[in-house]
């Protein structure tokens, strides 16, 4: 068994991240340093247009298989371990029966499309109001609620046995919990369940109204606890030893509490698949009219804080989209330098709306397009349009938020994520923006967040002020574009959005 500096109690964190494309597991020490990490890609299912399933035994067997390879990494046991802090994909939606634990269905992600048509008539109908005012969410296929409908209407019997108190339903972590905990706890966290499109973030509790409007019996779904809570204790025989979860979080407000977010006012841009930036508004749950998205950045001690949160579907999918659909590099590095190489001359530019656009114009229906192509334009403007399509959709969503927000002193900007490794890309961003954009050291923060919520509960690292302070530096990107060549670029990319939106 490892010693440790600060006694002989177990003094590491294990993170699980469990993500869109890939389950990781990190071992964080007594000083909140990252010292063994383990990643295991799982298979995406595609049934039809659309439509983007996981299996839950992939998403269940990958989580554990790189929980138990980053303990033995780091050379220690459950033994060494004092708390498991979760962090997940969000609104991607499960039911399973409550005897067997047996899914009834794949899961549904977030990205899946298949019931805008229902969203649509929801919309229709004039419910968009009630579940705007009570979820802080705008009626979309993105969210749990119309996919759990979907369950229950569409797979045999489901209905009548949820009725009868035999199904649960739950976003990731609530499957994740149930597995580690052998089934003895069917729990969620509040930004979980701010999700699904079920939750009242302000009475903080499960909606009668929406559950009764969408059909979803309110047995099947989980209880609510804060951020840093005893969520139970995984089976014995999983890691050799009883551990204790006491920390849960959506990766997204895990990357917010890992940025260490807490002030209002304060903003961070996470980078992966997507992108998704969430600016910290105190107790206020502010209502957006720029088509944002009002949810809770975290709950801890029973309080509430919430976000504005603007969410882009393609970031670093772009990347992939390069390096796996054009084939113009063979790696996701390869962008940046390949992007200095275009010409000045020409203006490329690039709308990624492969699975509609997101925040702040929830076309679903939308498709990607290019502007501006010359019989010039090669792998480099396309490689550079990619790019900065990042930036301009970043500027879109802050666009948005000083709107909603006027109280905001322009805030830096803390971004993280994958594609935050491009230098080009965060340069762009800063130009774009006409602000700051500050880089962590630490770009591991959706774990951090996760890690810090259960190391925290359980005595081990400092509170918010004295984790604040733990944040350090990597690199601030100054803006470098003079103000009227910043606003004609802006404005081009308006017009490029537009057109695709028309078109
Ligand atoms: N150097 C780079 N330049 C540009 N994009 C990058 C670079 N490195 C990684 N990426 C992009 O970052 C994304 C991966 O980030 P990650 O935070 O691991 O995402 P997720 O958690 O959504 O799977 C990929 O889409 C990849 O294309
Ligand atoms: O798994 P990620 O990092 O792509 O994040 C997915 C988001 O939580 C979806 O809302």
């Amino acid at each position: 068994m490892a010693t440790t500096e600060r006694g002989t109690g177990p003094s590491h964190v294990l993170a699980i991240d469990q993500g869109t494309t890939s389950s990781r597991a990190l071992i964080f020490d007594a000083d909140m340093a990252v010292t063994a990490t383990a990643q295991e890609e799982f298979a995406q299912h595609f049934p039809r247009s659309g439509w983007v399933e996981h299996d839950p035994s992939d998403l269940w067997s990958t989580t554990a298989s790189t929980a138990r390879a980053a303990i033995e990494k780091a050379g220690l046991t459950g033994a060494d371990i004092a708390a498991i802090g979760i962090t997940n994909q969000r609104e991607t939606t499960l039911v399973w029966d409550r005897a067997t634990g047996q899914p009834i269905h794949n899961a549904i992600v977030w990205q899946d499309r298949r019931t805008a048509a229902f969203c649509r008539e929801l919309e229709a109908a004039g419910h968009g109001e009630t579940v705007t005012a009570t979820t802080g969410l705008l009626i979309d296929p993105y969210f749990s609620a119309t996919k759990l409908k979907w369950l229950l209407d569409e797979v045999e019997g489901a209905r009548a046995r949820a009725e009868a108190g035999e199904l649960l339903f739950g976003t990731v972590d609530t499957w994740l919990i149930w597995k580690l905990t052998g089934g003895a706890a069917h729990v969620t966290d509040a930004t979980n369940a701010c999700r699904t499109m079920l939750y009242d973030i302000r009475a903080n509790a499960w909606s009668e109204e929406i559950c009764t409007l969408l059909g979803i019996p309110m047995a099947m779904l989980p209880e609510v606890r804060d951020n840093a809570a005893e969520f139970g204790e995984t089976r014995a025989d999983l890691f050799g030893h009883p551990i204790p979860i006491l920390g849960v979080a959506g990766d997204q407000q895990a990357a917010t509490l890992g940025q260490a977010c807490f002030r209002p006012g304060m903003l961070k841009s996470t980078y992966g698949t997507g992108c998704f930036a969430l600016l910290n508004t105190g107790d206020t749950p502010v209502r957006s009219s720029n088509r944002l998205l009002t949810t809770i950045a975290y709950r801890l001690d029973g309080e509430t804080t919430y976000a504005l949160e603007g969410a882009i579907f393609i970031a670093g999918a772009v990347v992939q989209w390069l390096r796996d659909g054009l084939r113009i590099v063979r790696h996701a590095s390869e962008t940046g330098p390949l992007a200095a190489q275009a010409d000045d001359g020409q203006e490329v530019i690039l709308v990624p709306a492969f699975t509609g656009l997101g925040a702040p114009y929830w076309e679903p229906d939308c498709r990607g397009a290019i502007f501006g192509l010359t019989r010039g334009s090669g792998p480099a403007e396309l490689a550079r349009a990619a790019l900065q399509s990042v930036g301009f959709q970043t500027r879109d969503l802050l666009e948005a938020m000083r709107a909603d927000w006027p109280d905001a002193d322009s805030p830096t900007l803390r971004v993280d994520g994958g594609m935050t490794a491009s230098d080009y890309a965060m340069q762009f961003l800063a130009d774009i923006l006409g602000a700051p954009v500050d880089r962590p050291r630490m770009t591991e923060t959706t774990a951090l967040g996760a890690a810090w919520l259960a190391g925290h509960r359980a005595g081990l690292y400092p509170g918010p002020e004295g984790f604040a302070e733990a944040w350090r530096l990597d690199r601030t990107f100054e803006p470098g574009m003079d103000e009227p060549a910043r606003e004609e670029r802006y404005a081009a990319w308006q017009r490029a959005v537009r057109a695709t939106i028309a078109s």
